[in-house]
């Protein structure tokens, strides 16, 4: 709340000062009914690249295109009073240069009225991270497993493990350097990202990488219970929408059969009343 009392749009400032205090909770959210569900109770709302597995029937992250994501954050706009809207950057948006980086960035800040981006990558887009602070683009980190790398990873395996511990750290150190103002940490486990949360001066947000994140993030349609593909270890089913969806179609195809929907309160008599 701000001193007139209305509501404040979060920035991105004031997601890094909950470094080390309460939880900062995120979701996805694709649309603007969603977003306007998640948003009284979000500090961040992330339009993630998730959306084209998640909404479009995608088998990977990879297809998602510009334009997807600027309908879809134009959508979620429309429906945050409160939330900080970042939103991820897709595929071959950002990895060539620091230039590509921006001009794409700057599409999506200024379409959609995103508070910041967020990209994929530690340690070798450091460099394009600091370009894009450097020009007004506030950025969020998002290492350890990384979608967008999933042919290069060899699946959405966990991060971290062995050899793989030291190129993490150095990661989150990385982008903290290059002025990243958070970092999402995914599939990364417990143990390495206490240490992170610990090492760097930004707000880890997690997912499935275990409670001693400074926040949390999960796909909004997988806490839900509405997508059931495939169900990540790190998800949690807060509900089950897509059993009460399936149920309410079955019943409307039933009554439809028998005739029995639409009743005489959905129907309209020949005659005006007098
Ligand atoms: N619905 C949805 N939820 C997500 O969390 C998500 C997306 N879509 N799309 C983009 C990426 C892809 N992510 C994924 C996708 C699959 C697994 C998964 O199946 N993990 C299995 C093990 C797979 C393996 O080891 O190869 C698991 O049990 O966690 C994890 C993260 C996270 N993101
Ligand atoms: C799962 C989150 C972090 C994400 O990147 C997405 O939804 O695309
Ligand atoms: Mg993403």
């Amino acid at each position: 709340m701000s001193v007139t009392g209305t509501v404040r749009q979060k920035m991105p400032a004031d997601i890094a000062a909950m470094k080390g205090g309460a939880p900062i909770v995120c979701l996805t959210a694709y649309t603007t009914p969603i977003a306007k569900t998640v948003d009284p109770h979000c500090d961040l709302v992330l339009v993630g690249d998730s959306v084209g597995m998640v909404l479009h029937g995608l088998p990977s992250t990879l297809g998602v295109t510009m334009e997807m994501m600027v309908m879809h954050g134009q959508a979620v706009a429309r429906g945050l009073q409160n939330a900080l809207m970042v939103i991820d950057m897709p595929f071959g948006s950002y990895e060539q240069s620091p230039q590509q980086a921006f001009a794409n960035a700057a599409i999506l800040m200024a379409e959609t009225g995103a508070g910041a981006v967020k990209l994929e990558g530690g340690q070798h887009m450091a460099e394009t991270i600091a370009f894009l602070v450097a020009r007004g683009i506030p950025v969020m980190a998002h290492i350890g497993l990384t979608p967008q790398s999933v042919n290069t990873l060899g699946g959405y395996k966990v991060q971290g493990r062995g050899d793989d511990r030291a190129r993490l750290i150095g990661d989150a150190r990385a982008v903290t350097q290059a002025g990243a103002f958070s970092v999402v940490l995914e599939k990364v486990p417990q143990g390495l990202a206490d240490q992170i949360t610990a090492d760097i001066a930004i707000p880890t947000v997690g997912i499935g990488a275990g409670a001693g994140c400074d926040g949390q993030v999960l796909v909004v349609d997988d806490m839900l219970g509405l997508f059931t593909e495939f169900k990540p270890k790190f998800v949690k089913r807060f509900g089950a929408l897509g059993e009460a969806a399936d149920q309410a179609v079955a019943n409307y195809a039933a009554e439809v059969r028998a005739r029995a929907f639409p009743g005489p309160e959905h129907v309209f008599a020949d005659e005006a009343n007098k």
